[in-house]
């Protein structure tokens, strides 16, 4: 299994924010993680990512749990948090060298040629990040979070704020790491889930309330949109 989270909750104070949600997903696949605003999504990501610690269950990601092999399981995911957060004085190579490094990346180099090509950022890659689009920016966000190669990949709303033109490209570069590895996105962007994701789960309250291969859709919900299962399983 690449996720296994069962019965986790977590608090923030006396606020309930994951309340003993459980569900598991097989490797290589893209699953859309979603639910209205405040549902849960990032904190559950933030769980996964083992940076956030939690009151009760179990989480584990690629069979290795995220509360006792943090560190090791860290070079295995990457994270673009929402909002995603840059060191906007640094040149886009300096941001992927220091990520590099933080990685201990051999081949160092190479490999920062490779997530620049790969994220398309050849032509800005000389700039300051402060400099770049929103767009882009996100491409320097996912260039930093694969630098590692990772097997997990977990996207907090990667394509919020973006034109179409630059959701397009975001998308279609999701979908290509996709091919590869197993990638939890969350989006509000039902377009999106319905382009890219094989899988769905929508999240309401800190609790789950749909799990669905994408191929099931129409026959578990017919005539009815994206849209309409999301409003559906979010009152
Ligand atoms: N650091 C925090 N301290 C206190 N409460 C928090 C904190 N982070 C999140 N919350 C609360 O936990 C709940 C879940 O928030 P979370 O950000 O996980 O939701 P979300 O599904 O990602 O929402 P959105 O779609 O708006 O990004 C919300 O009520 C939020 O206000």
């Amino acid at each position: 299994m690449a996720i296994e989270v069962d019965k986790l909750t977590k608090l923030y104070g006396k606020q309930r924010a994951l309340n003993s949600i459980s569900f598991q997903t097989s490797i290589g696949r893209i699953i859309g993680f979603l639910g209205p605003n405040g549902a849960g999504k990032s904190t559950c990501m933030k769980v996964l990512t083992g940076i956030l610690p939690f009151e009760a269950g179990s989480v584990k990601v690629l069979g290795m749990d995220v509360s006792n092999q943090a560190l090791a399981l860290k070079k295995r995911i990457g994270y673009l948090p929402e909002n995603n957060p840059l060191y906007l004085d640094m040149y886009v190579q300096e941001a992927l060298s220091f990520e590099a490094d933080l990685h201990m990346i051999a081949n160092k180099q190479q490999r920062i040629r490779e997530v620049i090509e790969l994220t398309g950022l050849q032509a800005e890659q000389h700039k300051k990040i402060h400099q770049l689009s929103k767009g882009y920016k996100q491409r320097v966000g996912l260039a930093m979070a694969i630098i590692h190669d990772p097997e997990v990949l977990i996207l907090d709303e990667p394509t919020t704020g973006l034109d179409p033109k630059q959701i397009i490209e975001i998308r279609n570069l999701i979908k290509t790491l996709g091919k590869e590895k197993t990638v939890l996105l969350s989006t509000h962007i039902m377009q999106e889930v319905e382009a890219i994701c094989d899988e769905i789960i929508i999240i309401n309250k800190g609790e789950l309330r749909l799990q669905i291969a994408k191929a099931e859709l129409a026959s578990q919900f017919p005539g009815m949109s994206m849209e309409e299962i999301f409003v559906q399983h979010s009152n």
